[in-house]
């Protein structure tokens, strides 16, 4: 029996929607006064939320973006930003129904992707996504430096907070989606951000890098955490970086030298940053900064196979026909071809079988298909065919999404 009703949310509901959220994800009470900072960001369309009795008991949001795909092109998608039930209606199907609206939906605009950050990884397999990027938590140890050259010169300033605001969402722009995952950042997601960041709470800072050109190429925003403790009163503070962000590694270098020269620091960290960032190489003494931890980034959801697959290049190599099987959407279902050449429907028969959140992984290239078969998530008809599959969809660069959302 439904006993609860999915729809649109419509303006009046987008602030118990988004209180509703924030208690799912024991966020602190929202005031007033904060409501009124980032209330406009919380636009209602794109929005569903489950109604019981006229009330929300869960929601489901997404705002449109463009990510970019291996080869460069970059395709309309869903940022889905916030997924909550009420803690008295969970697991009686609410979130089911509210992904299988929301995708439906997205499917019907003509939407060829949908991506999040998932609070927990056995949630969203089910609904077709799949871990399409990983991200790295690195440490670097003071004292550390930079090997010379490897920067390409040019100066670093602090932006206040109202310089940031006006500064960094036309900068972001500028530096581009020059990795398969990046997504725009449009205008509404700034204010939720940066609102979080550079309040006093907050308590981040913002580094611009302009380069030899005098263009403003890069930027970082971190925060100092005092790691003293009574039993180690001397321990130095930890500069935590958030979103470093550069239009070229030289310019993202010269950041990485700035904030390893900011006095009475003892370690640098960041989170979620590219795996394949050559941190250690750029230093002195490598052996200062260390991956303490990889996981699981940027969570994809081919809505449109068809389209996705086409819009993407491919490696050199004998093409591999995949059958793929989706539940929520079936329309997806079917045979395609991928080759050299582009990918599409096709008659022939399967290669490799396997659901949506399998071809999710492989899509951005951060996963191998050899990989996904050991591991029983692609089922191999042709044993030839997940070498094949594997050259096809290689990256030069690893995916990396590089935005909260
Ligand atoms: C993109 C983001 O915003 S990520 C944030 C996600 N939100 C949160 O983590 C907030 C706290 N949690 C919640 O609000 C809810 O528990 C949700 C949204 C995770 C799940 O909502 P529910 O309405 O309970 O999910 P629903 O009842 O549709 O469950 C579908 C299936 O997923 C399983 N499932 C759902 N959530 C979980 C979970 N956290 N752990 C394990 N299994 C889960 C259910 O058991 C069910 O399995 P079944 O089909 O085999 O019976």
């Amino acid at each position: 029996m439904t006993d609860f009703v999915v729809r649109p949310i419509t303006d009046d509901e987008r602030r118990p929607t988004f209180d509703l959220l924030g208690q799912a994800l024991h966020s602190p009470q929202l005031s007033d006064e904060t409501w009124a900072q980032i209330g406009d960001s919380w636009a209602a369309p794109g929005k569903f939320g489950a109604f019981a009795d006229d009330r929300p008991i869960g929601i489901t949001s997404g705002f449109a973006t463009t990510i970019a795909v291996p080869g460069g092109a970059v395709l309309p998608a869903a940022a889905v930003d916030g997924v909550g039930v009420r803690a008295d209606w969970t697991r009686r199907g609410v979130v089911t129904a509210l992904m299988s609206a929301q995708l439906n939906d997205l499917a019907e605009r003509g939407t060829s992707l949908a991506c999040l950050h998932a609070s927990e990884a056995v949630i969203y397999g089910r609904f077709g996504y799949g871990i399409a990027t990983s991200g790295a938590t690195v440490r670097i140890d003071h004292p550390a430096r930079l090997r010379e050259g490897a920067e390409a010169g040019g100066a670093v300033r602090l932006l206040d907070t109202g310089e940031a605001r006006a500064q960094l969402p036309a900068l972001y722009q500028r530096i581009g989606l020059h990795r398969p995952g990046m997504i725009a950042r449009p205008s509404l997601w700034w204010p939720i951000a940066l609102n979080r960041r550079l309040s006093r709470e907050g308590g981040y800072r913002v580094a611009v890098h302009t380069g030899p050109n005098g263009e403003d190429d890069a930027f970082a925003m971190f925060k100092s955490v005092d790691q003293s403790t009574a039993a180690d009163p001397e321990r130095g503070v930890l500069l935590e970086v958030r979103d470093l962000q550069g239009a070229n590694p030289e310019a993202i270098a010269a950041l990485w030298r700035f904030l390893l020269s900011i006095d009475l620091v003892a370690t640098v960290s960041s989170r979620f940053r590219p795996v394949d960032e050559p941190l250690s190489v750029l230093l002195t003494d490598p052996r200062r900064a260390r991956t303490t931890e990889v996981e699981d980034d940027l969570w994809l959801r081919l809505v449109d196979v068809a389209g996705a697959l086409a819009a993407r290049t491919y490696g050199p190599g004998e093409p591999v026909v995949f059958e793929v099987d989706d539940r929520l959407l079936p329309a997806n279902r079917g045979r395609y071809r991928v080759g050299p050449d582009g990918a599409g429907h096709t008659d022939a028969g399967a290669d490799l079988r396997l659901d949506a959140d399998t071809l999710a992984m492989l899509y951005l290239g951060e996963w191998r298909a050899s990989t996904l078969a050991q591991a029983g998530r692609i089922t191999v008809v042709d044993p030839a065919a997940p070498a094949r599959a594997d050259t096809l969809f290689a990256t030069g660069t690893r995916p990396w999404c590089g935005t909260y959302f």
